[in-house]
């Protein structure tokens, strides 16, 4: 391990395809054990970072340590210690479900026996026993990436990287996958993974990096960021009519920040109730109310002015 437990280390970091910067020089630390996250809406830089880090696409300029090692020099023996789950499934469709890890497996090396007896651990791990002998083809996008994860840990590695793990899975699919990564977390592997769901980085990372255009544009555990960057609360308000924007003026002096979007107004606060009440008492109708607690999503709005997801 590297000094200080830090286990990844980027300084500078840069990805440039032609002249197009898709990684604009930034600056990470990825500590021992635990779950690290990048956050940002498509094109901000995370597939492209994550590549870099998985050693299969030189950096451009900067530095990027990876276990103490350099991915420019030492790309296998990093590989050997890491977990890689893309963020498309490339299992193999002709192979059975049992054959795609010990044949992955092989790659590292692997001798057979130890091979055969790691894939029935990890398919119980992920709840895939019942299905070790089917084709891949008829799973289900969850049973996919659950095996996809599977096979990311044939190797045993230290750092599982994990490429937007859960998009395109329904709900229930995708609570089952992030309770086998907490599973994993629990067992110390260091976690490092690309979301630009909000949820799963809350639920699932210790700390991000929010980034936007190539740039990290905030730092720190999700609590940290929300404390920061936004309010206790939220009051949502979608009043009738063609425009969102001719109430806001209505609304000044209410709440710490406001923000107009097309179809709603967010009222930044710390005492949800208390605006509400002030709302009516200024005799405004909303056609919908809603106060909630802030989330990473406000910090993404209030950091870049766009919402996440569009
Ligand atoms: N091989 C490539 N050649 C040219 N441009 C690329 C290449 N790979 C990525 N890009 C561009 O770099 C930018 C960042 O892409 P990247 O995939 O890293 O973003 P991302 O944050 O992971 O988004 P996504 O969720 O869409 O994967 C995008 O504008 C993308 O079009």
């Amino acid at each position: 391990m590297a000094k200080d437990g830090v286990l990844i280390q980027a300084r500078g970091l840069v990805k440039r395809f032609a002249d197009f910067t898709a990684v604009d020089g930034i600056d990470v630390d990825v500590r021992a054990g635990e779950a690290f996250g990048f956050l940002g809406p498509n094109g901000a830089g995370k597939s492209s970072t994550m590549r870099m880090v998985g050693c299969v696409s030189p950096p451009t300029a900067g530095e990027l340590k990876i276990m103490g090692m350099d991915p420019r020099r030492d790309g296998p023996a990093i590989r050997a210690r890491l977990g890689v789950c893309p963020q498309l499934d490339n299992l193999d469709p002709e192979l059975t479900v049992r054959e795609n890890l010990t044949t992955y497996a092989r790659y590292f090396g692997i001798p057979r026996r130890v091979a055969r007896e790691r894939a029935a651990e990890l398919l119980d791990f992920v709840q895939l026993a019942e299905r070790a002998n089917s084709k891949v083809e008829p799973l289900s996008g969850g049973m996919k990436r659950r095996l996809t994860i599977a096979r990311a840990l044939v190797n045993e590695p230290e750092i599982v990287l994990l490429d937007e793990p859960t998009t395109g899975l329904d709900p229930q699919a995708r609570h089952l996958v992030w309770e086998r990564l907490f599973r994993l977390k629990q067992q110390g592997v260091t976690l490092v993974l690309t979301t630009h769901y909000m949820d799963e980085a809350e639920q699932l990372c210790d700390r991000l990096v929010v980034m936007d255009g190539g740039k990290i544009v905030a730092e720190g555990s999700p609590r940290a960021l929300i404390d920061r960057y936004s309010t206790r609360e939220v009051v949502e308000l979608r009043f009738a009519g063609e425009s969102q924007e001719a109430f806001a003026g209505k609304l000044a002096g209410l709440a710490e920040r406001v923000e107009v979007l097309p179809d709603r107004i967010l009222l930044y606060v710390a005492d949800g109730d208390a605006a509400v009440a002030e709302v009516h008492a200024r005799a405004l109708t909303p056609a919908s109310v809603l106060v909630r607690r802030s989330s990473l999503e406000d910090v993404f709005l209030h950091l870049t002015g766009r919402t996440l997801v569009d």
